[in-house]
């Protein structure tokens, strides 16, 4: 079975998963933001082998990969395509077999404010919140659709003030914190759009 490498018991570890089509600056900031914020030791980018509610297939996986190690060479990150090897899309059942293959890791899913507006949509949401820590990031022009998402309003109970972020690793779940970090403005929709990432490259 395939396994996340280098991952000790007792540390807290977390995920963001993502398209990374192409991966970018945004996605470096909040990666940074998040090992210190919440105080965690280690953070795996899950590279997606493509996102269930986006219609268009994203690039090969082996390039968005490589981009992704080239932008994020830090030795407390690591890249991963792992939920392609297990055959998941769903995070739900991506954080299903991580756990049970590392029962004494404490996983924080993690995601821009885009993705918690957007949460209620994703399989078993509710199943993710109750079983892990989420940490949210602020994303330009996403935070206040976001903290009105109904995620946000049905969870309003468990949220942590950004101010108690570096215990969201250990709290009792459900618990999710949205921190106000440095914000960085850049999309992967913008990139492609632009042409530097699509054009006249395998997809
Ligand atoms: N600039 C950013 N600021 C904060 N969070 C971001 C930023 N860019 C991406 N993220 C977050 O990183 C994760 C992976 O994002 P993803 O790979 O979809 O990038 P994207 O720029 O949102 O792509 P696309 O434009 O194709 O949707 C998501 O949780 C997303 O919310
Ligand atoms: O599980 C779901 O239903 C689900 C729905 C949408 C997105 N996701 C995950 O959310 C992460 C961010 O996706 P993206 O495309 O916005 O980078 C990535 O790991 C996706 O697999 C998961």
């Amino acid at each position: 079975m395939h396994r996340l490498s280098h991952i000790p018991p007792g540390t807290t570890v977390g995920l963001l998963g993502g398209s990374f089509d192409p991966p970018h600056e945004g996605h470096r900031a909040i990666s940074l933001a998040a090992l210190k914020r919440f105080g965690l030791d280690q953070l795996v980018w899950l590279v997606s082998p493509g996102n269930p509610l986006k219609a268009h297939p994203p690039a090969l996986l082996e390039r968005r990969i490589a981009a992704a190690q080239d932008l994020m060479d830090h030795p407390r990150v690591q890249i991963s395509g792992i939920e392609a090897q297990l055959g998941t899309r769903y995070t739900a059942e991506t954080l299903c077999i991580l756990r049970k293959q590392h029962p004494g890791v404490r996983f924080v899913w993690l995601m821009g404010a885009d993705n918690l507006a957007e949460f209620h949509r994703w399989k078993d949401w509710q199943q993710i919140l109750e079983t892990v820590p989420v940490g949210v990031l602020a994303r330009p022009g996403d935070r206040i659709s976001a903290r009105l998402s109904p995620a946000a309003r049905l969870y309003a109970p468990y949220r942590l003030k950004g101010g108690q972020s570096r215990l969201l690793a250990r709290a009792t779940t459900p618990a999710w914190c949205f921190v106000n970090v440095p914000m960085v403005n850049a999309s992967s929709t913008e990139i492609r759009a632009r042409g530097d990432w699509s054009a006249a490259q395998p997809r």
